[in-house]
């Protein structure tokens, strides 16, 4: 179990129940499983009072929609559409907005997906880099290797810094989301407490980017992890990272 004198995670869900009240209430509640039996040697975040969502039970037709919103986004940063094209979408996407808005989910709620190995791995649901019902995550999804974890993630126009190339902020979203998982994976889950991004060449749109994160080694609670990006098999950028991780109580 997690030790209730991590304050500062606790405090995060105390204060998200403060703004949001005792959020049982799921909108998708009735047709996804939120699992209630503790994990045993992981920390459980309904210790925390946050709830936790199956991935595979996230409906299809949610799967569907986050994939044409995405789709949508990327339409609107590019077009060229005329004004009264432009005017006529913009009506028809507010009404489905107010159509389609339930109310928040809890902040905090969280994901746990099995991945290829049969590995399972725990994270927030709209996290903003693999979050799967986040229409702006990417999303990257990333598989085991020995190690830690590896992911391909192609990046549109909605993700651009310098012309044709991935915004640096979001190389480090990437690199952060792996090393964070694979720490998470090899160990047990932890934030990230320092990230160090090297630029070594830039890192192209449309183009199958490679990310992978491996742990290097561990000392008490501290993991510290290294990180690549490679397009075309070169490396285009990497990370060292120091990932805490979350305590457990003793015995
Ligand atoms: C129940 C559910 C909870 C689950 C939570 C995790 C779920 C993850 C799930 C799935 C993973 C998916 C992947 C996610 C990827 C994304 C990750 C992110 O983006 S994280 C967001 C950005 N990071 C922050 O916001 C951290 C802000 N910083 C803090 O909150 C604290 O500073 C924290 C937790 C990092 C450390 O605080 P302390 O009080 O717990 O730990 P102290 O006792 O200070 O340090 C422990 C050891 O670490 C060293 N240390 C701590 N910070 C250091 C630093 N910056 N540099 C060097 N050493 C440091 C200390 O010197 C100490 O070392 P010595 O054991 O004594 O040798």
């Amino acid at each position: 179990m997690v030790s209730p004198k991590y304050h500062r995670v606790e405090f995060g869900s105390t204060l998200v129940r403060a703004l949001h009240g005792p959020t049982t209430t799921d909108p998708y509640e009735e047709h996804m499983t939120v699992n209630t039996q503790p994990v045993a040697d992981r920390p459980d975040p309904r210790a925390f009072g946050l709830p936790v969502v199956e991935q595979d039970q996230i409906p299809d037709e949610l799967r569907s929609l986050v994939a044409g919103v995405r789709s949508l986004v990327e339409a609107v940063a590019d077009t060229e559409a005329d004004p009264a094209t432009l005017a006529e979408v913009d009506e028809t996407v507010r009404a489905l907005t107010d159509r389609i808005a339930t109310g928040p989910r809890q902040v905090g709620t969280m994901v746990r997906r099995t991945m290829a190995d049969g590995t399972d791995e725990l994270g927030t649901i709209t996290n903003i880099v693999a979050g799967p019902t986040n229409p702006a995550a990417p999303p990257l999804e990333l598989e085991r290797v020995e190690g830690g974890v590896q992911g391909t993630v192609t990046l549109s126009t909605t993700y651009q810094g310098p012309p044709g190339l991935v915004h640096g902020g979001w190389i480090a979203a990437l690199l952060d989301q792996a090393v964070g998982s694979a720490s998470g994976v090899e160990t047990s889950p932890g934030l990230t407490a320092k990230l160090e991004v090297n630029y070594r060449n830039p890192t192209p749109l449309f183009t199958p980017l490679e990310v992978t994160g491996k742990v290097v080694r561990t000392e008490r609670r501290k993991v510290y992890v290294s990180g690549w990006i490679r397009a075309n098999g070169q490396v285009t950028a990497e990370a060292e990272a120091l990932m805490i991780r979350v305590p457990m109580e003793e015995g």
